[in-house]
């Protein structure tokens, strides 16, 4: 199993820079920095954290082929590699619907989308020009692959993930949701020619662990909160939980009463919608996920009560793995 870790760009960047440090230091290989308009830059995030650190890859998880052409995410990425020493990954995702209207952009044709922006990030990294003579001069053609992950979480984004991808981030933290999205996968590798075992399968969880099991759980209620909010009804009886939990989490959560949404995260959401407990509660629920075809754990936010603590909990985790 390898093991990557999340960080949300809306802190103080030499913090995020200090904790992903550490997280190297604890035998954390991948570094995943998320992209969204409203946080701090994300390449300026990596570079920081590039400079910072010698081992760890890093990279965007997930950008978008909408805020930014292809080959300006290609330039930035093929940046990140000079800065890094060839230690870049690059995570892409189909965006959401509310972000674009945001900012004004149209958000069309997702999957298609997807698949042109990884055609068009292979052609550039490869020192290759596009149909529209779009072509990396400034920055070092990176000959060798910078492996393309693809954030995916519906049927077709699944599938195109295994077909076109290396790897697949998938935000989901419980084996069921893996029973599911496994065969979608294994059906896009095999549309390339590919195996199932050519895709790093990326559970990319809501991580809460502490020394203490209810410290750690009531760290990631507000988190799972807004997942089960955002979950769709087949994905709430996937996981058997309540019809209509997800609109009465919403609610509270659209009228800004988060402790009344905090206080109705019970046990049966925490376990559909995150990994949470002590280190010796950690080691079967990674195993779980494993013999479900996962292949690189993702601790994300909120990692747990004290995010530097718990980092070194979760290192304790890598090394009895
Ligand atoms: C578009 C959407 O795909 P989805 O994968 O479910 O999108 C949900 C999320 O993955 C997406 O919002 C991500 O960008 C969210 N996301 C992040 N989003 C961000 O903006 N920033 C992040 O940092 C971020 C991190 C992240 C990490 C992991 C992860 O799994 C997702 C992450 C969807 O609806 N897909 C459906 C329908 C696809 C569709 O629209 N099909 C149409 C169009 C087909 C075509 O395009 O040609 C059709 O069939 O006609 C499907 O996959 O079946």
């Amino acid at each position: 199993m390898k093991f990557g870790i999340e960080f949300v760009p809306n802190e103080p960047l030499d913090k995020i820079a200090k904790l992903v440090k550490l997280a190297e230091d604890v035998g954390f290989e991948y570094a995943w920095i998320t992209d969204h308009y409203n946080n701090k830059n994300v390449y300026e995030a990596l570079a920081l954290i590039a400079k910072e650190t010698e081992t760890i890859k890093l990279g965007p998880g997930v950008t978008n082929p909408y805020v930014r052409s292809p080959a300006v995410t290609a330039a930035a990425i093929a940046t990140l590699d000079e800065i890094s020493n060839g230690r870049a990954t690059l995570g892409i995702g189909p965006g959401d619907k509310a972000t674009f209207d945001a900012l004004g952009i149209e958000w069309t044709k997702p999957v298609t989308t997807i698949k042109d922006s990884v055609k068009t990030f292979r052609t550039l990294l490869a020192g290759g020009k596009t149909e529209g003579g779009a072509q990396l001069g400034g920055v070092k053609a990176v000959q060798e692959l910078i492996p393309i992950y693809q954030g995916a979480q519906g049927p077709k984004m699944l599938e195109t993930a295994g077909e076109i991808a290396d790897g697949v981030l998938i935000n989901a933290s419980n084996p069921k949701d893996y029973e599911a999205a496994i065969p979608l996968i294994e059906k896009g590798a095999k549309n390339a020619g590919k195996s199932l075992t050519d895709v790093d399968v990326g559970a990319y969880t809501a991580t809460s662990i502490a020394a203490d099991s209810e410290k750690a759980a009531n760290a990631a209620k507000i988190v799972v909160a807004f997942i089960a909010a955002g979950s769709p009804p087949p994905v709430l009886e996937r996981h058997g939980l309540p019809a209509g939990i997800n609109e009465k989490l919403g609610g509270l959560i659209g009228k800004g009463d988060f402790g009344g949404a905090i206080g109705a995260v019970d046990d049966a959401l925490l376990d559909a919608f995150s990994v949470v407990g002590t280190p010796d509660e950690f080691i079967p629920k990674i195993k779980a996920l494993e013999e479900g075809g996962v292949t690189q754990y993702v601790a994300g936010s909120p990692i747990g009560p004290n995010k530097e603590e718990s980092i070194k909990l979760l290192g304790e985790v890598i090394s009895s793995y």
